[in-house]
């Protein structure tokens, strides 16, 4: 945490990136196991590099995963489950619930603009990622993109219990305006950072540190 404000890096694919996210005082690091994403991390590359890996928590990021995907991941030692899903399946949002456990469950649906979260789904997670939305069906992350930074004001003060994660196209240049605008406690740094998908720039990592220290405080 850095000046009351928490921050995710994610797209991890290297031990060197995470501990440099590390050194920069990340509370969270983000590994994709999302086939589709240009920065997939496989579960073998994953279970290589775990034991060089900094002693900060891990999410795990998946899109709609099965079950038996989701166990594995759980089996690896996950801190939280980040779970990208379009909303036609939503009705699997129980099951994941009930296998990782709704502290450890960070939901992130694929929401229009003006998109509302859906109420029931409150007793199944305690985290929210708000992400930037793609039409396209295939895309639900790392586009770059902001995203709707007044609805997601808007749902984080209507579910004050949560833990809200602002994500889409956020940069050490972007991240001040960012809080200021929504009132973020936790932000989630991605291609913003790379060299090219899945590889960090580690000076990139090291600005998000200078970022947040001057970035004005009052948002905790
Ligand atoms: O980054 C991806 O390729 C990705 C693909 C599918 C689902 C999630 C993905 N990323 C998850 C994240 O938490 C990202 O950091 C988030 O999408 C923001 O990325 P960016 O817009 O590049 O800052």
């Amino acid at each position: 945490m850095i000046n009351g404000i928490q921050f995710k890096v994610c797209g991890l694919t290297r031990a060197r990136d995470a501990q440099a996210a590390a050194a920069a005082g990340a509370d969270y690091l983000g590994f994709i196991f999302y086939p589709k994403s240009p920065r997939c991390i496989r579960f073998e590359r994953y279970r290589d590099i775990q034991p060089r890996l900094p002693d900060v928590p891990k999410v795990a990021v998946t899109v709609a995963p099965d079950l038996y995907t989701l166990s594995q991941l759980e089996g690896a030692g996950f801190d939280y489950f980040q779970i990208h899903f379009p909303l036609g399946l939503a009705e699997e949002i129980p099951a994941w619930s009930k296998l990782v456990g709704k502290e450890r469950l960070w939901l992130a649906p694929k929401m229009p603009p003006q998109g509302e979260l859906d109420p029931r789904w409150m007793e199944f997670a305690d985290g929210f990622l708000w992400d930037a939305f793609k039409k396209d069906a295939s895309t639900f992350g790392g586009t770059g993109s902001l995203s709707d930074w007044e609805s997601f004001r808007q749902m984080r003060e209507r579910y004050p219990e949560k833990r809200w994660i602002l994500a889409g196209g956020i940069s050490p240049e972007n991240a001040a305006e960012a809080l200021a605008q929504t009132g973020a406690t936790c932000l989630d740094f991605n291609s913003s950072l790379e060299i090219e998908p899945g590889v960090k720039d580690l000076e990139r990592i090291s600005q998000v540190r200078v970022s947040l220290s001057e970035a004005p405080s009052g948002n905790s």
